[in-house]
């Protein structure tokens, strides 16, 4: 998953770019970068592997020209996270000079190569799904283009054949030199992204568009709206906002795994509270566990820093169980989830996590984590729990168990690697060290999501093995567990 943010301000947008992106930077970690047009319309570009505060320098950020720009965390799933070439933006020169960021992952990229060589005679010069979709864009604009000047239609005329070629999860925004700052999002809304506006004092209007609300309330953006599924957004250099519908039949089917874990819990994404949306799935957790053990078997609740922590509070407090914190977190330590490479993701949840002996000895714990997917986790804190000397543990989860392959963005691309797939719960359980597992049902977690909106559908596919996009067939599947980064 990445971050992403688009900004068409009346004051040099540097500072705020990168401020935006360290908001984001829990989306990825990979890489991140910087892109900015100043009034000439010459594209300022800084990129670079790593976390934000390590990878720009000052001279960097005076480098950062302009009063339009955008940025980008990255967290791969395609190509190689210590690619720096395949870091974003992404940048052509055709037509008119086009840089863009993207949240999400293509589904149809093998076709896409091959179109955009054989067909479009384009050259992508990394293995990455977003150069390609970069591509796409350039190839349907200029397609679109009748004279020397550009207008809005043609740039969604453009979106609309973007949404036809290419398939999968796209959260997109990109600038076009000249013209201004397009934001558009796919036919299901899988990958989220949100539209603020603010006054200046002179009474101008200031855009943003980010993948999360958090980073608008920071910048005391007022939120507009979400950027609708299919929808394209386009503000022009003088902050005139301009939206269409650019797809067909778009529905919103948003990625259920932002709620779960991804996003942070202070943002407000297709209208649901992330944050009241875990204590939703800590009080279904809890009526799950009531139904699987006897509560007079559990002397603690306590939390995996930091993402269960919501869902642990609630659980304890419908079954009315002590809430306890015996894992301490080393803050200098990333999120384990989103590294790259198993050895340093079970490398790292040792150095970030530590248990406090006096807080288990003696005691059944029941412990509760957002999600259980590689176990990389888990497995750590069972051991971890047994040599602080615990009694019994048992493992739950806000989340059912991952299943299947995540395709949309979020970086699980091999079943084999999953610790639920193809395992029954006691085999889970038995895998893990623990004395008993529990796993949030589907239905229950669906409805935590939706509660109280008209969502109808989330992508649920990692838990379900049911997938949004059409092309994703077991065929699909079988070559990305070949082929793609673990
Ligand atoms: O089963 P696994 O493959 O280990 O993945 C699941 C774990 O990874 C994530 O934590 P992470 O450390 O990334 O972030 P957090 O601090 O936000 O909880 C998530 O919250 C689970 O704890
Ligand atoms: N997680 C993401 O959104 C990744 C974006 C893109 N697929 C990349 O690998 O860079
Ligand atoms: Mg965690």
């Amino acid at each position: 998953m990445c971050g992403i943010v688009g900004i068409v301000s009346t004051d040099p947008v540097n500072q705020q770019i990168y401020d935006s992106l360290l908001l984001l930077q829990h989306r990825g970690q990979d890489s991140t970068g910087i892109a900015t047009a100043d009034s000439s319309s010459i594209f300022h570009i800084a990129k670079a592997k790593g976390q934000v505060r390590e990878a720009f320098r000052t001279r960097d950020m005076r480098a950062l020209l302009g009063n339009m720009g955008l940025g980008h965390v990255r967290y791969a799933t395609k190509g190689a996270a210590e690619r720096e070439e395949e870091a974003q933006p992404f940048y052509v020169n055709a037509p008119y000079g086009i840089i863009l960021v993207h949240n999400g992952n293509l589904t149809n990229t093998r076709e896409l190569s091959t179109d955009l060589f054989s067909i479009d005679r384009r050259h992508v010069n990394s293995a990455s799904d977003t150069e390609m979709l970069l591509n796409v864009l350039a190839t349907e604009l200029q397609g679109q283009i009748k004279g020397l000047e550009l207008d809005p239609d043609q740039v969604f005329e453009a979106v609309a054949q973007v949404h036809e070629r290419v398939e999968g999860s796209y959260a997109v925004i990109a600038m076009i030199a000249g013209y201004g700052l397009l934001a558009f999002r796919d036919p299901f809304g899988i990958r989220p992204l949100i539209l603020g506006r603010r006054l200046t004092e002179a009474g101008k209007e200031e855009w943003i568009v980010a993948s999360e609300s958090l980073v608008l309330e920071n910048g005391d953006y007022e939120i507009v709206r979400d950027v609708a599924p299919g929808e394209a957004i386009f503000i022009t250099l003088d902050g005139e906002m301009i939206s269409r519908q650019c797809a067909k039949s778009p529905v919103l089917v948003p990625c259920s795994f932002e709620y779960v874990y991804l996003a942070r819990p202070d943002s407000i994404m297709n209208g649901i509270s992330v944050y009241e949306a875990r204590l939703r799935m800590g009080d279904r957790l809890a009526g799950t566990v009531e139904q699987h053990m006897p509560l007079g078997d559990i002397d603690v609740v306590m939390p995996i820093p930091d993402s269960s922590r919501p869902a642990a509070m609630q659980v304890a407090q419908k079954l009315g169980i002590e809430y306890r914190e015996g894992f301490f977190k080393n803050r200098y330590v990333g999120r384990t989830f989103i590294m790259p490479g198993q050895a340093q993701r079970r490398k790292s949840v040792r150095q970030k996590l530590n248990a406090m002996g006096t807080e288990f000895a003696g005691k059944n714990i029941l412990i509760v984590d957002d999600s259980i997917v590689r176990g990389t986790t888990s497995k750590e804190i069972v051991e971890m729990a047994r040599a602080a000397g615990a009694n019994k543990v048992t493992f739950s989860s806000a989340a059912p168990p991952v299943r299947f392959p995540h395709v949309y963005g979020i970086n699980m691309p091999s079943r084999s690697e999953l610790i639920a797939h193809g395992r029954k719960i006691p085999e889970i359980a038995a895998e893990l060290g623990a004395d008993h597992m529990i796993f949030q049902e589907v239905d229950d977690l669906q409805a935590a999501i939706t509660e109280g909106t008209s969502i109808e559908r989330l992508d649920m596919s990692c838990f379900t093995g049911e997938y949004v996009t059409g092309s994703v067939t077991p065929e699909y599947l079988e070559w990305v567990e070949r082929t793609q980064l673990s």
